[in-house]
């Protein structure tokens, strides 16, 4: 474990120097890794656990779209492909990984499989945290354990096959074994992070819901809507709109604050940018700071855990979901994305 400092703070991390591969399998050695669930995240941890060589087998609900995934990705059906309460009563580590909404209704099936000394894996605090709203209480005899991938199972299974690995999050819950610290660890390792950051599942869901309904996604899609009408409405072209508010945010100017930081990015603009930037900056930051605030409210009270349970066991609801996005698609913005987009391969 390193002790690293961020900014003036120290903090506990774990890198993969100090707990490699080796190590993780060796932890890991007896254990089955049932990963109950195959959406984002189950593909993406399932396949790099098995190509990391651990004993891995997926539960997923038969005759389901994920389940014809799981099998072109491989897994076998009856060998290392099961249904979820098969999966599950194999599994020695249950690794929930079923939408967050879709876990309450599956939780009595899983609940009667974790048997004394058996884990309970989690991507999310979410479950645990708001037991009010989701009855999830585990046994006292099994360890619960969180390894929480900072982005999409996409990106963390993309990395993992480029030889990268993406930032998680790591918690205990319940140590029932006092071993769940270790096995926590090593299936962070085990999912292909590349560092892992100790945290606790309640830190853990309240930063990450307020994260993606924050600056990772909803803010970042309500500023860009709000940019391009006005540009839009000052009688700016599509294509003018678009590109000032997104292709540059995406293609140019964000890269560079990932490469160095914000002030390196401002650095590679014009002095007539910077000036503009740095006046403007404070009176978003003022803008945004009472709804942010409002939304950690919102998050901390359960209410955004209440919601999103209670949208998402509706019947249909994925279609509903659909109907959203295809909304957001066919809009004249993402219109004009698209097409933005087809004109990069031209420009290479
Ligand atoms: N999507 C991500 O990249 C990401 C990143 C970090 C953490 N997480 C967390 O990982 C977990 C899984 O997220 P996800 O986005 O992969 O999930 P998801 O929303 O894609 O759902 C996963 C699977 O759950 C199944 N499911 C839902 N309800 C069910 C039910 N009642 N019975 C049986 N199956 C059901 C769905 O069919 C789907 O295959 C969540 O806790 C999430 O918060 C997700
Ligand atoms: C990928 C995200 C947004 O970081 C994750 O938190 C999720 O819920 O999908
Ligand atoms: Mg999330
Ligand atoms: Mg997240």
């Amino acid at each position: 474990m390193a002790t690293i400092n961020f900014g003036g703070v120290d903090e506990t991390v774990i890198t993969r120097d100090e707990f490699p591969l080796d190590k993780a399998r060796q932890v890991l050695r007896d254990e089955t890794i049932a990963v109950i669930g195959y959406g984002v995240q189950g593909p993406g941890q399932a396949l790099n656990l098995r190509d990391n060589g651990f004993n891995v087998i997926v539960g997923q609900r038969q005759d389901s779209s994920s389940w014809e995934k799981a099998k072109s990705d491989g897994w076998i059906e009856g060998e290392t492909l099961f249904p979820i309460e098969e999966a599950a009563a194999h599994g020695t580590i249950i690794a929930n990984l079923l939408s967050d909404a879709g876990q309450i209704a599956v939780w009595p099936t899983l609940k009667e499989r974790l048997t004394p000394g058996k884990t309970l894996y989690f991507s999310h605090g979410f479950g645990i945290t708001f037991k009010e709203h989701t009855s999830i209480v585990p046994p006292a005899e099994v360890d619960v354990i969180l390894a929480a991938p900072k982005g999409s199972g996409t990106s963390l299974r993309r990395l993992f096959l480029s030889g990268g690995g993406l930032n998680s999050s790591f918690a205990v819950y319940q140590d029932a074994t006092g071993k769940a610290y270790e096995k926590a660890v090593a299936m962070g390792i085990g999912i292909g992070s590349g560092y892992l950051f100790e945290t606790d599942f309640k830190k853990e869901v309240y930063s990450d819901l307020t994260g993606e309904r924050g600056v990772l996604m909803g803010a970042l899609a309500g500023i860009i809507e709000a940019q391009y009408q006005v540009l839009r409405q000052r009688g700016h072209s599509p294509s003018e709109a678009f590109n000032e508010t997104v292709e540059e945010l995406t293609q140019s100017l964000v890269p560079l604050v990932g490469e160095n930081g914000m002030d390196w990015m401002y650095a590679n603009c014009s002095v007539t940018a910077q000036r503009g930037a740095l006046d403007w900056k404070g009176r978003f930051r003022e803008a945004t700071l009472p709804v942010l605030n409002e939304l950690y409210d919102s998050v901390a009270s359960g209410k955004e855990a209440e919601r999103t349970i209670q949208r998402g066991s509706t019947q249909g609801y994925r279609q509903e979901l659909e109907a959203e996005l295809a909304e957001l698609r066919e809009s004249e913005l993402w219109q004009t994305g698209a097409t933005v987009r087809q004109l990069r391969s031209l420009s290479k």
